[in-house]
């Protein structure tokens, strides 16, 4: 699915933004705290309405399309996804599958194998009788993904998916969201995990767009010393892609004590 923000506007949050993701690409949305991130990803999954500009699914207008429709085709890992505490994993999971529910509001076989399949992928499987509420934040960020992806949605929109997740679990869900063939567009904080698992990266500063491009084309020492205020060195690594050497204030290491 093709998505097209233009020039979207939202109470001053949001300045005239304006961006592509093409159909199956992954697009990183990245900036400082409070650049309008979240916000325009509520434009997008059509929750927060803009006060000028559009935002078109596959050339259609998400305000000119039923609710019901936009959710069968936009899942949403959002940061603040109610959690339904009291409800098991596998209920939680299968609560993705409501927008394409008939009348009779019944899971086929089919998509009751969809749901094991994906708690199997997300590594969420051996979970499925626990309440959310017994769940760790990195787990209960794995059942979001699990529900999303259960929707079989055309464009995967991901909220700092990986704020709760260990190493290896931040390396499968890039390496997961890469896999699945479809439109993704995903907020992260670390820059050098957008570099790696983007196609291409957006970066907004005070709700505007300030850059738009490869990882190597966006993240640099002016980037870097511009908008996030941080005087790091960027050199590109083996595989052309940016690497951040941040000054934590550490000496190299001396000489070993005696
Ligand atoms: N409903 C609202 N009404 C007014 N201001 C809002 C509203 N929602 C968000 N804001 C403000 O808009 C700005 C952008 O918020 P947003 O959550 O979009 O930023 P973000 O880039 O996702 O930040 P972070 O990296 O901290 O998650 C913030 O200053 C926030 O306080």
């Amino acid at each position: 699915m093709k998505l097209e923000v233009e020039n979207v506007s939202w109470l001053g949050v949001l300045r005239g933004v304006s961006l592509t993701a093409l159909p199956g690409e992954v697009v990183g949305l990245i900036g400082p705290n409070g650049s309008g991130k979240s916000s325009l990803l509520r434009c997008v999954y059509r929750r927060i309405r803009p006060d000028d500009g559009r935002v078109l699914l596959d050339g259609a207008d998400v305000w000119r399309t039923p609710a019901r429709e936009v959710a069968r085709q936009v899942a949403v890992v959002a940061q603040d996804t109610p959690a339904d505490l009291d409800e098991t994993v596998e209920h939680v999971v299968a609560l993705g599958r409501i927008p394409h529910l008939g009348a009779l509001g019944r899971l086929s076989a089919a998509e009751v194998a969809l749901i094991a399949e994906t708690m199997e992928r997300c590594d969420v499987a051996a979970l499925a009788r626990r309440p959310v509420a017994t769940l760790s934040g990195g787990e209960r960020q794995r059942v979001q993904l699990a529900r999303a992806l259960v929707q079989r949605p055309r464009l995967l929109v991901l909220d700092e998916p990986t704020n709760h997740l260990d190493l290896r679990h931040q390396v499968e869900l890039l390496r997961l969201i890469r896999t699945l063939g479809v439109t993704v567009v995903v907020t992260l904080h670390d820059l050098q995990l957008a570099a790696a698992a983007c196609d291409r990266l957006v970066v907004l500063d005070a709700g505007r767009v300030v850059a738009d491009g490869s990882a190597a084309e966006v993240v640099t020492e002016k980037l870097l010393r511009e908008v996030y205020q941080v005087h790091a060195e960027v050199a590109p690594g083996a595989d052309g892609l940016p690497r951040l050497f941040l000054p934590l204030g550490r000496a190299p290491a001396a000489s070993p004590p005696l």
